[in-house]
């Protein structure tokens, strides 16, 4: 009973900003569960009020924006006017992500980037397409296997979900196309952090496209093997890949056996409701072409598991 008690009153105290959205909704029900995290509301009424907002997060540990770009960003300068008191901030918006003072919420880029985000006030959660791109760009790019001025070209599918509330809407309403490519301004919001991330010197080209499931992604990227430098085979890539998250426990990368017994297909939705994301190697020696697949849930590791993630990393839970 005492230890009871005692959880109770050293619970974090977390305030979900846009709460009632997609992603806030998610979060909200993963943390609703855990005795470590309280989780302080606002009232729903006065949820755009910033004299409101500034009141309750002066009182916080953690406020996680789940909010549209520009939304974020008010919150952000919110918490920055409150000094001394202000809580630690991770948004998963686009607002920050390649903002100076914000740390990037993947912990498995690279070495180190889990005690950054640990140590950080400002932490930014990466957008999902982002976190299948980067996963697959950043350690062959890291490993000089993948040049920076790379000329790379990423495709996407996504479900549904991944475009919030409007876009669920439309498809439960059975008022949107089964299937669509967006963005084909090619300007689309991940391009500054897939960029930043990967370390690319060169902007790579990005066909998203969203499809009638609600959650689930895939994000491909191929690959002429002979025009890479060191013209490496599918199993030099997916040994370097399997090196940068030899001990990752959200980011697998599938074996070729297992990957070859999937005879050729892949579907999108099968880590759906978790925080893991797969990445494998499609390769065809005798073509020398390869195609590179991360699959992960646009809601989990594509943002409010992985939101998670980082709020137990930032709050040492
Ligand atoms: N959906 C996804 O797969 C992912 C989304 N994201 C990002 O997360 C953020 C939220 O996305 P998503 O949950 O899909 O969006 P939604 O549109 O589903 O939810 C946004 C929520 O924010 C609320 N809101 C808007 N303005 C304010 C404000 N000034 N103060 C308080 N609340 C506000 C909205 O309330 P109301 O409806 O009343 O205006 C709504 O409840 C976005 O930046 C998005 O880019 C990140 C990763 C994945
Ligand atoms: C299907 C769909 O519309 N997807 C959204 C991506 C949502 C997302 O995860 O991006 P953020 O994390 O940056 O919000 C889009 O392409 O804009």
């Amino acid at each position: 009973m005492v230890a009871e008690v005692l959880a109770d009153v050293l619970a974090a105290k977390v305030f979900i900003d846009g709460e009632a959205g997609t992603t806030g909704l998610l979060i909200r029900e993963l943390l609703g569960a855990r005795r470590d995290v309280e989780i302080v509301s606002i009232d729903p009424a006065r949820r755009k009020d910033a004299a409101a907002k500034k009141d309750l997060l002066a009182g916080v540990d953690l406020t996680i924006l789940c909010l549209p770009d520009d939304a974020a960003k008010e919150s952000a300068a919110l918490v920055a006017s409150l000094g001394s008191r202000a809580p630690k901030v991770l948004d998963a918006s686009t607002a920050h992500r390649v903002a100076p003072g914000w740390a990037y919420g993947f912990p498995e880029l690279a070495e180190g980037q889990a005690d950054q985000i640990r140590a950080a006030q400002f932490v930014a959660n990466p957008g999902c397409y982002a976190t299948g791109a980067i996963a697959l760009i950043r350690p062959l790019v890291d490993a000089g296997l993948l040049p920076p001025d790379f000329p790379v070209t990423i495709n996407a599918v996504s479900g549904y979900s991944g475009g919030g509330k409007s876009m669920i809407a439309e498809y439960e309403a059975r008022t949107a196309p089964d299937f669509e490519i967006y963005g084909l301004g090619l300007e689309h919001k991940h391009m500054p952090e897939i960029q930043h991330y990967g370390r690319l010197s060169r902007r790579a080209i990005f066909v998203p496209s969203v499809a009638d499931f609600r959650q689930g992604m895939l994000v491909s990227i191929p690959l002429h093997l002979d025009t890479l430098p060191g013209k490496p085979t599918g199993a030099d890539i997916e040994a370097v890949l399997g090196k940068r998250y030899a001990d990752g426990s959200f980011v697998r990368v599938v074996p070729a056996a297992e990957v070859a017994g999937e005879r050729g297909k892949l579907e999108a939705e099968s880590l759906n409701d978790t925080n893991q994301m797969e990445l494998r190697v499609h390769a065809n020696e005798k073509h020398r072409h390869a195609v590179l697949i991360a699959k992960l849930d646009n809601l989990g590791k594509g943002a409010s598991r992985a939101a998670v993630q980082n709020m137990e990393l930032m709050l040492g839970l």
